[in-house]
């Protein structure tokens, strides 16, 4: 559908797939976006596939993940950027909130996402207090993240605020995903998680955000739990792709939490999840059975014993 360029032809016939390059081989038919792959399918995802996404108009999914078997299966499913979130605090890792994720927790689960997948662009959120301080810092941790665990670009929260960080990286050859509206790791000085952007000074700060990651030279931006209208403005208004999370239908992609997405997560979910299947029934369902049939000696049968 999509001509291919030179490069992306070079890249195929020689099998080189840069810093995230592994496992290469067969692949299923993804069934999720295929637009952004191009035709081609045997290397990652780029940073500059995404762009020329926007160019042509492609919307395309984003889902996080946060262990290798998860993620093949995404991977597999043709979801072309992963997200391995710092949501694995409360989704993985069984902290209350994002806040207390490490660094080396960041590198231990985004090594195993880019073991488990072959062409998704792997995206890890710089956790809180790893970027912080300042540019230096962020461009030490990101290193760390594209060296230790090989991921192919980096997340972090703020607009302006993070412009001076967001710059740096991107000189140093990092891409930078950016992230504004609803930034969870403040979540104690926003004291819960509520909507942002609503109010006209609150909607011109988002924008004034939102040119500000740009300009900084990030490749794409999260609007999290932003009106619907001022969501389309931002799209409209921004060259790099937005990634909408409670941003409404006409932001350029849409991520959710895996597990919000899957209905695995325990408990309340937020508004903006849609839950395509009800895994936490599933899998306690079978653990369940299982448990009844070793206590009812129905479990190992004939064909499951050795003799
Ligand atoms: N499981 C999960 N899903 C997420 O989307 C997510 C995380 N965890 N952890 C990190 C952040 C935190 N996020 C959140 C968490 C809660 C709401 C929430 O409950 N929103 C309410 C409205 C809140 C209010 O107005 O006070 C809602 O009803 O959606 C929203 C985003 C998004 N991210
Ligand atoms: C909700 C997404 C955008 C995120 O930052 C995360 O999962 O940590
Ligand atoms: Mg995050």
């Amino acid at each position: 559908m999509t001509q291919i360029s030179p490069a992306q032809t070079q890249d195929e016939q020689q099998g080189t797939q840069g810093a995230q390059g592994r496992n290469p081989g067969t692949a299923a038919k993804p069934a999720g976006d295929k637009s952004l792959y191009g035709g081609v399918r045997s290397r990652r995802v780029t940073v500059r596939d995404i762009a020329a996404a926007k160019a042509r108009g492609d919307k395309w999914p984003m889902l996080t993940a946060y262990d290798a078997m998860t993620a093949s299966v995404f991977d597999e499913a043709g979801i072309p950027v992963l997200l391995v979130g710092d949501s694995m605090g409360n989704c993985h890792l069984g902290y209350e909130s994002t806040v207390p994720v490490t660094m080396d927790e960041m590198t231990l689960l985004s090594a195993a996402v880019v073991r488990g997948t072959e062409r998704a662009l792997v995206v890890a959120d710089l956790p809180f207090g790893a970027y912080q301080e300042g540019p230096v810092q962020a461009l030490r941790n990101a290193t760390r993240l594209v060296k230790e665990a090989g991921v192919g670009a980096v997340k972090l929260e703020g607009g302006e605020r993070s412009a001076d960080q967001i710059k740096l990286l991107v000189d140093a050859g990092i891409p930078v995903m950016a992230h504004i509206g609803l930034t969870p790791q403040s979540v104690n000085a926003f004291g819960g998680y509520p909507v942002q952007g609503r109010g006209e000074e609150a909607a011109q700060q988002l924008l004034r955000d939102a040119k500000a990651v740009q300009d900084a030279g990030a490749f794409s931006v999260v609007l999290e739990a932003v009106p619907a209208e001022l969501a389309a403005e931002v799209t409209r208004t921004l060259h790099i792709p937005t990634v909408g999370i409670g941003a409404g239908l006409d932001c350029d992609a849409q991520v959710l939490v895996w597990t919000d997405m899957a209905g695995m997560t325990k408990g309340r979910v937020p508004r903006f999840v849609k839950q395509y299947a009800q895994l936490r029934e599933a899998l306690g369902g079978a653990a369940k059975e299982f448990a009844e049939e070793v206590v009812s000696g129905t479990f190992p049968a004939a064909e499951h014993t050795f003799h």
